[in-house]
């Protein structure tokens, strides 16, 4: 019998498209220790989980009937694919349906730094408003301005498709290049990233985080920045050095940050929150309701499939 432990309040949907599974669910608005997930998957054939729940060595090592874990999110860093590989355990994302709604994140954040939008909006907010003047608010435009995308997948491309519409020049930097059609298709051009760096005027980040990203946008990097520039980050906090954004930020060498994303989630640091050149967001890049509720039956499709002993639509590891 197939045993699913769904680590979060999943919505009643969830429910009826396990109805023929034995199920265990966390009904409570918290994470599971690790040894709350040891306890209650201790039968479970798959883990349906989110991004916080930190699926370790231990915890792979600790379920003897495990064939997946269903990660209801793109990224993967919650999970030690190494261990999952030596077990022989599959493991599955949802990445296809999140990039529409971070890249409208990301997008947001752009606007809210460029344009001093949460700024302008507690000036008014403490009635300190006293009518139009030339000199209130003044911030920085988008149009014919050059977005620096830094990793040029799913999410890469809808910013990209986005900049193009508010007038902006794309460049980008990726692992991998994409095809010359396609850098035509979303008229981004490829730059080595020092280049990019100290070229763009704004900055997104849409790496995966594994070690190769851990702090690519480090304290000698951000140096490179313009004056003038605005660094994104709606990937994954450890991405960006935060202690050297935090500098950058207060020394005023770059315009702002918008970010939605932190390098120790839930902590933020005093010195970040007292900033009023940054936008602060609680990582709420796929949270819509239609994007939410899309993850979660890929999510639970993914574990069908590996039940079924199909190929599931997205995978980081599956076993031959
Ligand atoms: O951060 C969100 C995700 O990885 O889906």
């Amino acid at each position: 019998m197939e045993k699913i432990l769904v680590t979060f309040p999943a919505p009643s949907m969830a429910k009826i498209l396990l109805k023929e599974y034995e199920t265990v669910y966390n009904e409570e608005e918290r994470v599971l220790s690790k040894d709350e997930i040891i306890e209650l998957g201790k039968d479970a054939t798959a883990l349906l989980t989110t991004l916080v729940d930190k699926i370790d060595r231990d915890i792979i090592y600790s379920l003897p009937k495990l064939k997946v874990i269903s990660n209801c999110a793109a990224g993967y860093d919650n999970i030690d694919i190494e261990a999952a590989k030596e077990r022989r355990i599959a493991v599955t994302n949802t990445p296809g349906i999140v990039s529409k709604a971070t890249a409208d994140i990301a997008i947001a954040l752009m606007l809210a730094v460029s344009r001093r939008i949460f700024e302008a909006s507690s000036f008014l907010r403490a009635g300190k408003f006293e009518g139009w003047r030339f000199n209130l608010f003044q911030g920085l435009g988008l149009h014919r301005k050059i977005l620096g995308i830094i990793g040029m997948g799913n999410i890469g491309k809808e910013v990209a498709r986005r900049a193009i519409g508010f007038g902006m020049r794309v460049i980008y930097y990726s692992r991998h290049r994409i095809p010359e059609a396609d850098e035509h298709v979303f008229s981004a051009s490829y730059y080595p990233l020092e280049d990019l760096l100290r070229t763009a005027d704004v900055i997104s980040l849409h790496v995966p985080l594994t070690p190769e990203t851990f702090h690519l946008i480090n304290k000698e990097r951000l140096m490179l920045l313009k004056p003038n520039a605005i660094l994104i980050n709606t990937s994954r906090g450890p991405v960006v050095d935060e202690e050297a954004l935090i500098e950058a930020l207060k020394e005023k060498r770059i315009y702002g940050a918008g970010l939605d994303v932190f390098e120790n989630e839930p902590y933020i640091p005093e010195e970040l929150m007292a900033l009023d050149n940054v936008v602060l967001l609680p990582h709420i890049g796929t949270a819509t309701v239609e994007t939410r509720q899309t993850m979660l039956i890929d999510a639970i499709q993914n574990i069908v499939k590996v039940f079924a002993g199909e190929k599931p639509d997205s995978f980081v590891y599956l076993p031959e």
